[in-house]
């Protein structure tokens, strides 16, 4: 059973078998398709949306799990909700979230820890694109804490037969892999919206991949991470899939549709978009080269065609591959 934000009643599963219970913050595409996973694992899953009716207060002071799948310019105001309400230090906060915070540009978990400094805090990410999880079509994902058992407790919590659940002690870099590759996503749907070919689409998320971990590594993250499936594995899902709503707004562009007729008309919420101006702006600050995510943000921001965009990514100047490799 999935709800959906255009039916903003509040479910409820298992009433009768109250394991843990676990209450998930927004209804939109993920919240909504997460809530049902953790109810097919047999789990008490409420589904709270700001649409819905039942008051916040009601569904949060008793959760052992409070999963947050709100888009990113929700995630500071739900913080203050709920923070205004009040939970037990037992709940651990799971952040589903992929984007970086416009004014500071902290992730999400960064947000919800420096809220809630004595609660455990868990990253969800993983290659998930929302419609394939809800056709129970088979996927995994990555829950990523400091706190071990809480990683745990949220691993038990998502995993069923269908929905495979990895732990690991990065939350940045999970968090990161799937929040960076957002603004690929959005160049790779460029470069299928003006069919440029698999080698060209090859070389761009191959050189995306060590744009994102230099970007990662600057903040804390462990290059390792983006080698796993809430890096790459996300990098691939999201790159290839016409569902990603990022990787649609790059074809939209390619297609020659300016980003406001494009987001007018997209089901639900593309964080690349945001996420790029954010990234961009770091990187400047920590002169950080990404020179992909460069072109992207030129390109939403109406600066350059997409086909100068790829001009001016073939011409830069001839480099090593690996930035080490005569080092010695
Ligand atoms: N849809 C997908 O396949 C996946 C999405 N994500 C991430 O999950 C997040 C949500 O994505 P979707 O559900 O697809 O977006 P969506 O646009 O379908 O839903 C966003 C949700 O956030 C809520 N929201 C926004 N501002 C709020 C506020 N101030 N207070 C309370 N609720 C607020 C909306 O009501 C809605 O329920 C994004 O960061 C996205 O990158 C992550 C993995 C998969
Ligand atoms: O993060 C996602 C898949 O892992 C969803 O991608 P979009 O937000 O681009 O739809």
């Amino acid at each position: 059973m999935v709800n959906t934000e255009s039916q903003p009643s509040n479910f409820t599963g298992n009433e009768a078998t109250p394991a843990k219970i676990t209450t998930v913050l927004g209804a939109g595409a993920w919240g909504s398709t997460l809530a049902a996973v953790a109810e097919r694992s047999d789990h008490h899953v409420r589904l709270w949306s700001r649409r819905g009716e039942t008051p916040l207060e009601s569904v949060i002071q008793d959760a052992e799990i409070l999963l947050s799948a709100i888009s990113m310019k929700g995630v500071k105001p739900m913080i203050d909700r709920v923070k205004a309400i009040g939970i037990p230090e037992s709940t651990i906060i799971v952040t589903a979230t992929k984007g970086l915070d416009t004014e500071t540009a902290y992730t999400p978990s960064r947000l919800w820890q420096e809220a809630f400094p004595d609660h455990p805090i868990v990253v969800l990410s993983g290659p998930n694109l929302a419609k394939e999880i809800q056709n129970n079509l088979p996927a995994a994902t990555v829950m990523a804490s400091e706190d071990e058992a809480a990683a745990e407790a949220a691993q038990e919590m998502f995993a069923c037969e269908t929905f495979r659940v990895y732990i690991n002690a990065d939350p940045i870099g999970t968090e990161l892999g799937g929040t960076l590759k957002n603004v690929i996503a959005i160049a790779s749907g460029v470069c299928d919206g003006l069919h440029l070919g698999t080698n060209a689409k090859a070389a761009l998320l191959t050189r995306a991949l060590p744009e994102m971990i230099r970007i990662g590594t600057t903040l804390g993250a462990s290059s390792e991470t983006f080698f796993g499936l809430s890096g790459l594995g996300d990098l691939l899902a999201t790159c290839d899939s016409p569902l990603s709503r990022n990787y649609q707004v790059g074809y939209g562009l390619a297609q020659g549709k300016t980003l406001e007729e494009i987001l007018e008309h997209l089901e639900g919420t593309a964080e690349g978009v945001n996420t790029t101006q954010v990234l961009v702006r770091l990187a400047r600050k920590e002169q950080i080269p990404v020179p992909i995510s460069a072109q992207v943000y030129r390109l939403l921001k109406g600066k350059s065609t997409p086909q100068q965009a790829v001009e001016a990514l073939m011409a830069r100047e001839l480099k090593a591959e690996f930035d080490d490799l005569f080092d010695d």
